[in-house]
């Protein structure tokens, strides 16, 4: 259950008086999603969805409603944040930072086929190209640095071949040359619960809490890694392919880029396994992240590690 503070809807109805939204009809806590308290707002003027932020510093919070308001300015089915009666996007409500998006409509798929891929494929290389203009920087949270500081606090809590494998795949990816990737703006957790689905179409991309600046493949490599793979871990071949060209349509890939994809593949492995692993071993007191199974992204590591398919373009 992702509703760790609780909101009454008395404070809510007057938190409101600060926007420009109407009156609050309904308040729905919403039970996915593993770091933030969640809540569909309904009000006399439209439909909301309210975030009050349990763990991200404040002063990170505006890259990413600015970059929402950039994205959806763009044309993308992103959450457009809504601006208070001062013009801000960020507010504090039950003493958490927090701030109201559009909420869009759909849900997820869970079990996506060629389609799904093809058209996520064409959705990543839309918002990269988009987010070339965006003008304020924040480094992924969860990049090259990060990975490596938090290896070194979960190494302990690891039984003696998962320490060798982690060893192993630190020293490869700090001798990797990512140095000539294109950069930019990444989503970094396009996750099948991050988009929502209307039909055929996607209605929404959420969740933008852990984008930043990075290589535009390390994007690619964690949303092929979720999207398609099949249930024992390996790379489903046909939704591979038609993620990849679709992506490959809207921002070709390069040279550098198709050199990189196999060890990009395994650095966005290892980045959840990492994270998962964290939150399993060392919760954070007072703080309630839900741990999906670190094994599950251990063993996705292994399986690129083994071999990986050229980028088939
Ligand atoms: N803008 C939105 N429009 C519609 N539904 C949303 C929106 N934002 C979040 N949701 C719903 O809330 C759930 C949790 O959101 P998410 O951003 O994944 O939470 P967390 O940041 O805690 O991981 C999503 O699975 C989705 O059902
Ligand atoms: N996608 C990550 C966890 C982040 O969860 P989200 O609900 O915020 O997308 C994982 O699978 O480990």
């Amino acid at each position: 259950m992702s509703v760790f503070t609780a909101v009454a809807p008395e404070t809510l109805s007057r938190w409101l008086g600060h926007y420009a939204i109407g009156r609050l009809v309904e308040l729905q806590g919403i039970s996915a999603g593993v770091q933030n308290s969640n809540f569909f707002v309904t009000t006399t003027l439209g439909r909301y969805v309210l975030t009050l932020f349990e763990a991200i510093p404040r002063a990170e919070l505006p890259y990413f409603l600015h970059l929402m308001a950039h994205l959806a300015r763009h044309g993308l089915p992103v959450p457009a944040p809504i601006a208070d009666r001062d013009n801000e996007y960020l507010g504090t409500l039950s003493e958490r930072p927090a701030a109201l998006v559009m909420r869009l409509s759909g849900k997820s798929e869970m079990a996506p086929g060629e389609r799904h891929c093809e058209r996520v494929g064409a959705m990543l290389a839309g918002l990269h190209l988009a987010g070339l203009s965006y003008g304020r920087r924040q480094e992924n949270p969860r990049g090259a640095a990060w990975r490596t500081a938090a290896a070194a606090r979960v190494r302990p809590f690891l039984p003696e071949d998962e320490q060798a494998l982690l060893d192993a795949e630190l020293a490869f990816q700090a001798a990797a040359n990512y140095g000539h990737l294109p950069r930019g703006v990444i989503h970094a957790d396009l996750f099948r619960d991050n988009v929502l689905w209307d039909g055929d179409f996607i209605g929404g991309v959420i969740d933008f809490y852990f984008a930043g600046h990075d290589a535009l493949l390390f994007d690619v490599a964690v949303t092929v890694n979720d999207w398609c793979t099949t249930e024992d871990g390996e790379l489903d071949a046909q939704r591979t392919a038609a993620l990849l060209s679709a992506y490959h349509a809207e921002r070709p890939f390069t040279d550098a880029e198709r050199a990189n994809w196999p060890a990009m593949l395994r650095a966005a492995a290892l980045r959840f396994w990492l994270s998962r692993a964290e939150d399993y071993h060392l919760p954070k007191p007072g703080e309630m992240v839900l741990v999906k199974p670190p094994a599950e992204y251990r063993d996705i590591l292994r399986l690129r590690i083994a071999g990986t398919p050229p980028l088939p373009l």
